[in-house]
């Protein structure tokens, strides 16, 4: 068995209006780290909510190694939104609530601890004192007892500085390294999970636009062209089938997916276009998010 999640035609609906999830599909391959995009609004907090058991589908299916979702004896740890800590209570005695809920020994403390970078002194201070990486940190560390198999992370670097961001950066590396773990990742951090992720999936308004190992997206070139009538030249290259990014500030070059750039060039000169540059980039996620959106609009 190789699948940690896999949804089948996922829909959820709030009201009347149009679906926040709508019939979407998802695989997350074992011990990927899936990184699940989308915009403010896209969808991915309710998708995974669902995932979670926190919120009822209105159709379709998720099955977790395997299973049912609701027969599934695997632990999914997740953290969704804002950490709830007990803020008078030190970050050991935080643990040690969901330890005990969970009936794990004592020794499951130190484990987590370690995995998340909290050490001792951190550990033994009030979680009120900590810096919001640390108690993203922490809440971490408590999805992480038990050793869940599947981790759910909505947002994990929401709202932290640089460094707060570096540190999530490498414990989210570290993770799968810990165990037979998959991670799943919500962001709108694109650069970030550029980093981090081996698989994504890009939800836009309820419905999945793309769904691919990093790599895989990332194997096709960019072309940067420049020529003296970009619109013109956009126009060709899309009428061509290709694909052109119309959200970029017109002073930069057209950036240019689908062809290499012999065959961009060559097409541009035999209409006309006088070009002035040219060079070949490996794509970056947000090219390829951004033309997703385009295509979708
Ligand atoms: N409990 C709810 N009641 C009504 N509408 C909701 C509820 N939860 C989410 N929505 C709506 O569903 C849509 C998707 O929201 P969701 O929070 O899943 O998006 P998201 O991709 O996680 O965005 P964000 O990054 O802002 O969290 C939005 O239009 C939101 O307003």
């Amino acid at each position: 068995m190789t699948t940690a999640l896999e949804i089948r035609d996922l829909t959820k609906r709030f009201g009347k209006r149009p679906p926040a999830v709508d019939h979407v599909s998802i695989t997350v391959p074992r011990r990927a780290i899936y990184g699940f995009l989308g915009a403010n609004g896209a969808g991915k907090t309710t998708t995974l909510k669902l995932v979670l058991g926190l919120l009822r589908p209105d159709g379709g299916t998720i099955r977790l190694f395997g299973q049912p979702r609701g027969s599934a004896t695997h632990r999914v740890g997740s953290l969704i939104e804002t950490p709830s800590l007990y803020d008078h209570l030190t970050g050991r005695e935080n643990l040690d609530i969901a330890r005990r809920l969970l009936a794990l020994p004592v020794r499951e403390i130190n484990r987590v601890l370690e995995i998340v970078d909290l050490d001792a002194g951190a550990a033994n201070r009030r979680a009120g004192g900590y810096s919001l990486g640390m108690r993203q940190r922490l809440a971490i560390a408590r999805a992480l007892l038990g050793s869940p198999r599947l981790l759910i992370l909505d947002e994990p670097a929401n709202g932290l500085d640089p460094d707060g961001i570096r540190d999530m950066r490498a414990l989210l590396r570290r993770l799968p390294e810990t165990g037979d773990m998959t991670l799943i990742v919500s962001s709108h951090l694109l650069s970030e999970v550029e980093l981090v992720a081996t698989h994504v999936g890009l939800l836009h308004r309820g419905r999945l636009l793309l769904e691919s190992p990093l790599e895989e997206l990332r194997g096709g070139e960019a072309v940067e062209v420049r020529t003296d009538d970009p619109v013109r030249s956009a126009r060709i290259l899309i009428d061509a089938g290709f694909a052109v990014a119309t959200d970029r500030p017109a002073e930069e070059p057209l950036l240019v997916t689908g062809a290499p750039p012999a065959v961009i060039a060559g097409l541009l000169v035999e209409r006309g276009q006088a070009l002035s540059h040219l060079a070949s980039r490996r794509a970056s996620l947000e090219t390829i998010y951004h033309d997703q959106i385009a295509r979708a609009a």
